[in-house]
């Protein structure tokens, strides 16, 4: 994958990207003496915090202007070195189980593929729950293969001997490598989970240089920007069957300024209209919300242009989500 982004570059805003094998690993760094270095997923039912546990993990600020090229199959949420270990985070793209659609069977793939390389899965439940979802997701992790258990959001838990018979009952479901109780929403619980998870990192030299934080491209990020935007204004209504893809992407006066327009495209006549809202004011809000974040995140000023269009069925036809590199 590229970091410099290239208005022509048509899958830059969609997902696919090129192997990751022992030939094509990122360099190491030369001084690997006692280094470690890994791959993880955090994967988990749809709210049960994976977003906010990476955040915590790697950083509120993505450093989006590293120009440094990757040609690696996974894309790379978040890198974090702590002392001697780097921690290489991985995208495991949704887990979209409600629509049985080409789009999830394809995300369930990958998401197959992507377990199979890592080092560690992380695999996040709600302390005290383990539900139909939690047991699909599970079901998605390869054999053999070292899976933390993270029971999250253990501030829910009033008394921790409550959750005692429920870890134990887990240890018997599945033979995980760890049980972490822990809240990604207290820094103290998330700086402890670096110090279980380095041991699981092989001894090897980091990838990244010590401050690299992502190597998403920007215009990967823009996309999943507007996304985020996109379905926190719209709440429940929009099916996750709809995407971002970036049109246009100019920079102007030497980086200082960014042109950017981007398309929606949502399966359904009344999905348009649900996202453009009474008056167009829905998709104002979604772009002034997201323009003011890109302008945060890459420090220039933005000019956002998005349009809404409709793909008909383009979720279920295997061949749209090639055209939009979702393979
Ligand atoms: N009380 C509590 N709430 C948390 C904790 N971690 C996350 N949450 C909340 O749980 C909700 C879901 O968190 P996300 O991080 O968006 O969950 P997610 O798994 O990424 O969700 P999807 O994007 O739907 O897959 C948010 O309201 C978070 O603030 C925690 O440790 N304690």
């Amino acid at each position: 994958m590229t970091t410099s982004p290239s208005p022509d570059d048509a899958a830059d805003a969609g997902q696919t990207d090129a192997s990751l094998t022992s030939e094509n690993l990122p360099p190491q760094a030369p001084d690997a003496e006692g280094q470690r270095c890994g791959l993880l997923a955090i994967v988990g039912r749809p709210n049960v915090g994976k977003s906010t546990l990476m955040n915590a993990l790697v950083g509120q600020k993505i450093s989006i202007t590293s120009k440094k090229a990757q040609t690696t199959r996974h894309r790379i949420t978040g890198v974090r070195t702590v002392e001697e270990a780097q921690f290489v985070f991985v995208d495991t793209p949704g887990f979209q189980m409600k629509h049985a659609t080409a789009l999830n069977r394809n995300l369930n793939r990958t998401v197959q593929s992507t377990l199979g390389d890592v080092d560690v899965v992380l695999f996040l439940v709600e302390a005290g729950r383990m539900g139909p979802a939690d047991e699909k997701v599970l079901a998605l992790i390869p054999p053999g293969k070292p899976v933390v258990l993270i029971a999250n959001k253990l501030d829910n838990i009033h008394r921790r001997a409550d959750l005692l018979p429920w870890l134990q009952q887990m240890q018997q479901r599945h033979s995980f490598a760890e049980f972490v109780p822990m809240s990604a929403t207290r820094r103290a619980d998330v700086e402890r989970l670096f110090a279980i998870l380095k041991p699981y990192l092989p001894e090897q030299g980091w990838f990244y240089e010590e401050d690299t934080l992502t190597d998403r491209s920007e215009k990967f990020l823009a996309s999943e920007i507007i996304r985020e935007k996109l379905f926190r204004l719209t709440g429940d209504e929009l099916p996750y069957t709809s995407t971002v893809i970036i049109d246009k992407w100019e920079e102007e006066e030497g980086g200082l300024r960014r042109r950017i327009s981007a398309s929606i495209v949502v399966e359904r006549d009344a999905h348009k209209g649900m996202i453009i809202g009474a008056g167009g004011e829905r998709l104002k809000r979604i772009g002034s919300d997201a323009r003011v974040e890109l302008e945060r995140l890459m420090d220039c000023k933005v000019f956002l242009e998005l349009w809404v269009k409709v793909r008909s069925g383009w979720a279920a036809s295997e061949e749209h989500l090639r055209s939009y590199g979702y393979e």
